[in-house]
């Protein structure tokens, strides 16, 4: 039992750690701009910290005289910024105060709300500066709220989420996290190991006992059970990522085979522009789709083929570039004509990755050897876009090939995050590691090494152990002001 206390202080020494980092940068009152900056009727500068009431009381006038120190928590009030030094009246404004620790930071908390616009905010922000706030750096208003304990790093990284959130099923998948859906699974995973930690050091405490068969047979089983668990994790984690990141799709295709009509037929809009003249497209065009709540980063490029024109050439270099980086690729094929050099050119460098291949004009007598094509690619899919015939076809490929026959429900608890997804990986081997030792003949407490490991690796996830420079990198790719 005694080792069992041991883990148990490592970990308590190992919170404590992280959260004393951070209590040396919370002293004092960080300021930023909130709100889009130049965009939409109102701005809001906010502060958090100790003093962002002191500093409000240096620069703010109420009309009708109030104590702004005495207002309540949950308030607004409106009034005047003025600049203490010149008196200068630089904005009308409503200001809020939330009181710590009821607040995003935990922390006290003022906004201003002023008129929008660049200049505005821009010099209320620089007001609140020299009275004695700091310019917060990204992330560090939802830093507090980590560091400060009202919610876990997974739940921070989904604020960030939610702000770049494409769909609707990616917001719903980033709120959940944010109400704690991932954490309390991962918790649940780690109360698990804790489980079976302490199973092997009840049993080591009586070494006079023959090792019970029953024991390493339960414990092998709940193992297992908890591995099996983090790889349907790990599994889902792809769709995951395709729901939070989008997926890149690229459309590719020889010149003239209908590429960028097919762009616009999925935008629904004349986005690119269509002729009949081979080589119209010269430059990489990206757009946003959304196909059944999967963000999709569409991209039509120059038809690839060998050319003397300067600028096509560059751009049948993007082209292939493009291909290098796509999660999924469109193939364009010209269903009226027989194959030809090009399009087995495009075929070589494309075949062994993800393609759907799209057979265009169909509404024209057909020409195309589908044979030579089912040789290389699984998918293949008739289409004519000028009839839009076939669309909705392609479509649901794409959707197939994210889910790939999974059934996975809003309240399903996803993955959509690459450290989580790779912390799992290393969480899931680590474990696999404790159970090969459990079963080796060794001494049962040797596997208690490697299943602690596990158990802290999984806390990485919740940030219940993790290193600065993890939280560090996670904040500092937040935007300003969150
Ligand atoms: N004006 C404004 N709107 C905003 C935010 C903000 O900071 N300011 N938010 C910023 O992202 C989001 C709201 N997020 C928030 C999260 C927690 C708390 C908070 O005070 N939580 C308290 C509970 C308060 C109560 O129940 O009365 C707590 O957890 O103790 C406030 C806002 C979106 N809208
Ligand atoms: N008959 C027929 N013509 C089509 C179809 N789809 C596109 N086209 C025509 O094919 C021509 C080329 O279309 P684009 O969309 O510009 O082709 P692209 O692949 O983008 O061509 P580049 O940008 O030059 O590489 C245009 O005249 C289109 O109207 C189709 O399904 N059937
Ligand atoms: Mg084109």
């Amino acid at each position: 039992m005694t080792k069992f206390i041991l883990i148990l202080s490592i970990l308590a020494i190992i919170k404590i750690e992280t959260l004393e980092e951070g209590e040396n940068m919370l002293n004092d009152t960080i300021a930023a701009i909130s709100t889009a900056i130049g965009e939409g009727g109102i701005g809001i500068v906010r502060m958090s910290g100790d003093d962002s009431l002191n500093i409000l009381s240096k620069i703010f006038k109420s009309p009708k005289d109030k104590d702004i120190k005495k207002i309540k928590s949950y308030t607004m009030h409106y009034g005047f910024i003025i600049d203490p030094e010149t008196n200068e009246t630089i904005d009308e404004v409503i200001v809020s105060y939330m009181k710590a620790p009821n607040t995003y930071t935990r922390e006290d908390i003022v906004e201003i709300n002023c008129h929008g616009g660049v200049v505005a905010v821009r010099r209320v922000l620089a007001t609140v500066l020299n009275n004695g706030a700091r310019l917060a750096e990204p992330g560090e208003f939802t830093k507090r709220a980590f560091l400060n304990g009202r919610i876990d790093l997974s739940q921070a990284e989904a604020v960030i989420d939610l702000i770049r959130a494409k769909t609707d099923d990616s917001m719903s998948i980033a709120v959940n996290q944010l109400k704690g859906k991932l954490s309390e699974k991962i918790e649940s995973l780690m109360d698990r190991l804790l489980g079976a930690l302490a199973h092997i050091e009840a049993t080591v405490d009586f070494p006079e006992d023959d090792v019970d068969e029953l024991v390493i047979n339960k414990l092998n089983n709940n193992l297992k059970s908890l591995v099996e668990e983090i790889d349907y994790l790990i599994k889902n984690a792809e769709t995951g990522k395709i729901l939070r990141e989008g997926l890149r799709t690229t459309i590719v295709g020889k010149p003239n085979v209908g590429k960028s009509s097919l762009l616009n037929a999925l935008l629904q809009e004349k986005r690119a522009i269509v002729t009949d003249i081979p080589g119209t497209t010269r430059d990489v065009i990206e757009e946003y789709i959304n196909i059944e709540g999967i963000p999709i980063i569409l991209v039509d490029t120059a038809g690839i083929r060998k050319t003397v024109d300067v600028v096509e050439k560059i751009g049948v270099e993007k082209s292939k570039e493009y291909l290098e980086n796509a999660d999924l690729i469109i193939f364009m094929v010209d269903a009226s004509r027989p194959l030809e050099g090009e399009d087995f050119e495009i075929i070589d460098l494309i075949k062994h990755k993800n393609v759907i291949v799209v057979a265009n004009k169909v509404d024209l007598p057909q020409k195309i050897d589908f044979n030579l094509l089912k040789e290389n690619f699984s998918i293949i899919v008739k289409a004519s876009v000028k009839a839009e015939h076939g669309i909705d076809a392609i479509k649901e490929k794409i959707v197939d090939l994210v889910y790939q026959g999974k059934v996975t429900t809003k309240n399903d608890v996803l993955v959509t995050n690459i450290r989580h997804k790779d912390t799992l990986i290393k969480a899931k081997e680590i474990i696999q590691k404790g159970i090969e030792t459990l079963n080796s003949g060794l001494p049962l407490d040797l596997a208690s090494i490697e299943l602690k490991d596990g158990y802290l690796k999984l806390g990485e996830i919740t940030g219940d152990t993790v290193a600065e420079d993890i939280i560090d990198r996670i904040f500092c790719d937040f935007c300003i002001g969150k």
